[in-house]
């Protein structure tokens, strides 16, 4: 589905990601990993198609398509879903007015998805206007049920939420992913960071990644990279080179 290729990444004319190589096929969840200012978000905006991480070099292709330069309305339209870690307040524009666009006209699940996510009180709230850390990301991941890609993206999902909305969250995104189903008729894909691994209670991730200063250091087993990381911390990973 997602096939990555020599990928150099600029953020305000300093280079944060160089030799990115990666491969995500259909049905599969990648978790990645990674100290804080390694490059992770900016990779998750360079394949979004955000200016501020711009391409200087390599390829990346989506569903046999070259993507590198598509604006980003065309790669959501081609089913790329971004989670943010951080999404910007819109003020001016009420949430369920944001998710009836972003429908395409079918509404008929607006209100049970918002109900599922206890998110039904916010519809006629501005976007992310005044929400707390949990509700802001409940209503990001009510937006990707809505939105339905076959590629989802989630910039730590389970930070600010409490262990209660944990499982709502947790249990919306393995719904995302189709986790919910056989993996031979699974057809979405993920790639998640997460520095808690909280979010792999409710996934089982296929591969887990690990990135240090702009490039991977390490790919494997998400749970004992998570569980080396926890006890041996990110030195490890640099050491051990499994790329
Ligand atoms: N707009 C910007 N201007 C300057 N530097 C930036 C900008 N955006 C990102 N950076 C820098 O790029 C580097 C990578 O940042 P990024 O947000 O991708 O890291 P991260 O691995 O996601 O970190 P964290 O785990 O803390 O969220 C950092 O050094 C950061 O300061």
């Amino acid at each position: 589905m997602l096939e990555i290729e020599d990928l150099h990444v600029e953020v305000e004319g300093r280079e944060v990601l160089h030799d990115i190589n990666l491969t995500i096929r259909e049905g599969e969840t990648h978790v990645l990993m990674g100290p804080n200012g390694s490059g992770k978000t900016t990779l998750l905006r360079a394949l979004m198609g955000f200016g501020s991480s711009r391409i200087t070099d390599g390829t990346i292709t989506f569903k046999g398509h070259d993507i590198t330069k598509m604006p980003i309305h065309e790669r959501a339209q081609l089913g790329i879903g971004l989670l943010f870690q951080r999404p910007p307040t819109i003020s001016g524009l009420k949430l369920g007015k944001l998710l009836n666009v972003t429908s395409h006209g079918d509404t008929s699940h607006v209100e049970e998805y918002a109900r599922r996510m206890n998110m039904d009180t916010f519809l006629e709230r501005d976007v992310n206007k005044g929400f707390s850390g949990g509700e802001i990301k409940r209503s990001e991941v009510l937006q990707l049920m809505i939105q339905k890609p076959d590629f989802v993206m989630l910039d730590e999902p389970e930070s600010g939420v409490d262990l209660e909305n944990m499982a709502l969250v947790g249990n919306a995104i393995a719904g995302l992913i189709e986790k919910d189903q056989h993996i031979i008729s699974r057809k979405k894909s993920g790639l998640i960071i997460t520095h808690t691994g909280y979010i792999l209670d409710y996934i089982d991730a296929d591969f887990g990644h690990v990135m240090c200063d702009g490039t991977f250091k390490c790919h494997g087993n998400p749970r004992e990279i998570l569980k080396s990381i926890q006890l041996k911390g990110y030195k490890e990973c640099i050491e051990c080179q499994r790329v």
